[in-house]
This record gives structure tokens, sequence and C-alpha cells, in this order.
């Protein structure tokens, strides 16, 4: 199975989520960002380097949430979540649409992936 890791980014008590591309797979979703493990590489320096890659950005993994087992129509994945943090607000957005500094109270609201549902939902938790 596809093996996805993803970053909660936290930084001034916000979060920072990602409009997938149009012409990828799930687009126009709100995902958090990241990417697939490659052959060999642990999950952790995974995220680091997808979010480099990504963003521009150097994260300080916090904690590992709950990995997720999701089935999509025409592909399935582990997507597996870790809670991050950066030393300053600024990215340069490489591969989304769209980029935001979202608090937690506004997570809800967006279109998400639905493999991300369930992550956003026990990040949320986590912060009562
Ligand atoms: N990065 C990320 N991917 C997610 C999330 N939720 C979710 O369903 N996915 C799916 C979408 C993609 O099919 C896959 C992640 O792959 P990816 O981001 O490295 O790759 P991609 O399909 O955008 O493009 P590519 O690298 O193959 O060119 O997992 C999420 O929160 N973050």
């Amino acid at each position: 199975m596809l093996k996805v890791c993803c970053a909660i980014i936290e930084y001034n008590s916000k979060v920072l989520v990602a409009q997938r591309p149009q012409g990828k797979l799930v687009p126009l979703k709100w995902e958090f960002p990241g990417g697939k493990v490659e052959p060999g590489e642990s999950t952790i320096a995974c995220i680091v380097r997808e979010i480099k890659e990504e963003l521009q950005m150097d994260v300080e993994v916090v904690k590992e949430l709950t990995p997720v087992v999701h089935y999509y129509e025409d592909f399935s994945l582990e997507l597996i979540p870790f809670v991050c943090r950066v030393s300053s607000e600024h990215y340069h957005a490489y591969e989304h649409s769209k980029v935001e500094w979202a608090t937690v109270e506004q997570l809800p609201f967006y279109d998400w992936a639905e493999a991300d549902i369930p992550i956003m939902k026990e990040y949320i938790l986590q912060k009562l």
C-alpha cells in the first residue's frame, strides 16, 4: 500500500493547510502537506524532506498522530501524520495551488481530502 507522510505544521497557534493542484490525484482538495515515503527512508526523514521540497521550510517533528488507512475509488494509502514546528511563518508554495495559515477553529471548514478528515479531527481533539 502507498505510504504517505503529512505534516501538521504549527506556528503562532496556527497550522499550515494546502490545496492540491488541478490535474493531480485528489485535485483541489485541502491536505496537510507531505508526500510518499521513498524505499528505505524513515517516515521522519520523509516528512522533513517533503516539507523542504514543497515549501522550503525546515520542520522539527514534535509527535506522531494516528496513521489512517483510506481507500479512494482508484487507489488506497496509509497516511502518517506528524505534528511539526517551524521557527518562521515564511514558505514558498512550489507544489500547491494555495497555502494558508489556519486557526484550529477554521480547520473543519476546509474541503479536505477524505483521508485527512480523521487526522484533522484527532488534531482538534488533542488541542481542546
Ligand atoms: N501529501 C499528502 N498527500 C495526501 C494527503 N491526503 C491524501 O489523500 N493524499 C494523497 C494524495 C496523493 O495521491 C498522495 C501523496 O502523494 P504526493 O503528494 O507525494 O504526490 P502527488 O500525487 O501529489 O504527486 P507526485 O509526487 O506523484 O508527482 O497521497 C495529505 O494530507 N498529504
